[in-house]
């Protein structure tokens, strides 16, 4: 028997039993399952991470519906349970999907939601805070002065990176990585070199229209080029930032042999998942290259760091905060809700995932449609016309 889960019960006589696995910031996301005829049960164990075990406790004998999160693994196990209770629907707070097996999911019928669009810009912002951070030493110049070590300027103290005129590479132009080469391409005069397995043409029309206006005003334009591989990124780009989906295919993309092929002095973001990095490879590399810096967010055992890697200067590293902005993580809440909700309520599928903003705004209903579903496809579910 597994042990019981402590909850907390939003309007106990909801039709539909919805299970949240952990608080999720704001409160428009709670009323609009209430106002829907849900039962909804939080999470409030004061662990962090749910096993298995746990979520099965929560989903107990009968649940529509559940929502949960990325460090949760949801596969074979967790979807059964859930069907077996009448559950059909299931949403990660999160756009990334990783932790779910959706083939499990397309087994028992489950539809899987995800919250893209919402997170993109603040995402892109904590890339970018990264990037100006590792370039200009800011973490470890306010260690300094904290150390009371600071007594008067100096012609070396601190010296980094100007990023005017500089390449910036990104290897995975979707939506955060494109929202991230426009501020570094806008707001630093960066040229961009980028590798994605689709053209970007929305944002090579942004640098092409931007460099234009840039030499309309007597300044040096900006260039952009798609690369035909990521190894050319990595051999021409001052600063590389990682935006791919984390799969087979992107798993331990830079290695050791990747990271050789980059300039001593570049600078290498990481705002995606950990495991896109062979992280003891980077230690080493870090070690070896003084002048090599990295920004992470995500780590390959989160929220474990591999050895060493906390004590190197010329790495920052912070807790996987990219998408921690109030309006985001409550978009994200409101997201998942309506993906399990619209899914209980048989409603079709939003027609576009990328342009979510009719769901965020809360002067109005949201409409009747699940904002973003990974599998609608392979469920054959029905696509909103509005
Ligand atoms: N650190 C954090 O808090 C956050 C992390 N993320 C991560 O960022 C990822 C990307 O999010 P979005 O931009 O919204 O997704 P997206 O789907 O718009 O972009 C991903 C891009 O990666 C490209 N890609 C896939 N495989 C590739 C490969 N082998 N080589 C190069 N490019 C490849 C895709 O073609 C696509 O353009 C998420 O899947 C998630 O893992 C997202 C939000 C917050
Ligand atoms: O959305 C995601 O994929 C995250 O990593 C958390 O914002």
């Amino acid at each position: 028997m597994a042990k019981p889960v402590s909850i907390e019960v939003w309007n106990p006589n909801g039709k539909y039993r919805v299970v949240s696995t952990k608080s999720m910031p704001g409160t428009r996301w709670i009323n609009l399952l209430i106002q829907q005829d849900c039962r909804l049960e939080i999470c409030t164990e004061k662990k962090t991470i749910l096993s298995v075990e746990d979520i099965i406790a929560l989903i107990g004998d009968k649940c529509d519906g559940v929502i949960g999160q990325l460090t949760e693994d949801w596969g074979e196990e967790l979807f059964s349970a859930l069907s077996k209770a009448g559950g059909k629907a299931f949403s990660n707070m999160a756009v990334g999907y990783n932790n779910v097996d959706v083939n499990a999911a397309n087994k028992y019928g489950v539809a899987v939601g995800n919250t893209p669009g919402v997170l993109t810009e603040t995402t892109a912002e904590l890339a970018a805070s990264l990037t100006l951070a590792a370039a200009r030493r800011i973490v470890e110049a306010d260690e300094f002065m904290r150390a009371g070590l600071y007594d008067g300027w100096l012609p070396h103290l601190f010296v980094g990176n100007l990023l005017k005129g500089q390449t910036v590479g990104v290897i995975g132009a979707g939506r955060i990585g494109s929202a991230y080469a426009r501020m570094m391409v806008e707001g630093f005069k960066m040229n961009l070199i980028y590798f994605d397995l689709y053209q970007a043409t929305r944002l090579e029309k942004f640098v092409t229209a931007y460099g234009a206006f840039l030499k309309s005003n007597g300044e040096t334009p900006v260039t952009w080029k798609r690369a035909a591989s990521m190894d050319e990124v990595l051999q021409e780009a001052d600063i590389i930032s990682l935006h791919p989906i984390l799969d087979k295919t992107t798993y331990h993309l830079v290695n050791k042999e990747r990271l050789a092929k980059m300039k001593k002095e570049a600078i290498l973001i990481n705002c995606s998942r950990g495991p896109v990095i062979d992280e003891v490879a980077l230690v080493d590399h870090l070690r070896e290259n003084p002048m090599f810096r990295v920004g992470l967010d995500v780590f390959e055992d989160e929220p474990y760091m591999k050895p060493g890697l906390a004590e190197l200067k010329n790495a920052i590293v912070v807790p996987h905060i990219a998408s921690a902005s109030k309006w985001t993580r409550e978009g994200m809440a409101t997201l998942a809700a309506l993906n399990v909700l619209g899914k209980i309520k048989g409603y079709p599928v939003w027609f576009d995932a990328n342009r979510v903003e009719p769901f965020l705004n809360e002067n109005a209903q949201p409409p009747a449609a699940i904002p973003s579903i990974v599998n609608a496809k392979a469920l054959s579910l029905p696509v909103s016309k509005l």
